[in-house]
């Protein structure tokens, strides 16, 4: 079984990967990354810095998730990020995104020993 730090790395990291001016970027990785499974993910992000850096949010600013809980971290400084977000045109199975290229902070929830990111809440 995918273990949640697993499934964040799988859902959201792609160091080495930046669209440039790819727009197809997301319609492949969403596929890639198996997010177009079963229903097209509405809304997904992929950050492009190292792994360890977006581990050490973790030990960050601490923030309250949008869902009331208290273990979110917010990056200190702003990270390349993509939003994929599927277009009003998007007809399952055929999932098609907007791709938006951003540098922003990121806001993620961490849990566990070794504390590490479990779930993408924000980017501000
Ligand atoms: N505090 C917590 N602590 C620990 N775990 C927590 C906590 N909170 C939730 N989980 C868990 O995480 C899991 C999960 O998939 N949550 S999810 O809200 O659906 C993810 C969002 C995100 O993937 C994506 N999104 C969204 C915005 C954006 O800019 N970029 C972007 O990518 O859209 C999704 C829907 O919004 C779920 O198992 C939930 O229980």
């Amino acid at each position: 079984k995918e273990s949640r730090a697993m499934k964040f790395q799988r859902q959201h990291m792609d160091p080495d990967g930046y669209p440039s001016n790819n727009s197809n970027y997301c319609n492949q990785m969403m596929r890639r990354r198996n997010m177009t499974e079963g229903r097209c993910k509405p809304v997904n992000t992929f950050v492009h810095e190292p792994l360890v850096d977006v581990q050490a949010i973790c030990l960050q600013g601490n923030i309250t998730c949008k869902n009331g809980q208290p273990n979110c971290h917010k990056s200190s400084s702003s990270m390349k990020i993509t939003d994929c977000r599927v277009t009003s045109g998007s007809k399952y199975p055929n999932c098609a995104y907007r791709t938006s290229q951003k540098e922003r902070h990121i806001i993620v929830a961490c849990e566990g020993n070794p504390y590490v990111p479990v779930h993408f809440d924000a980017s501000v």
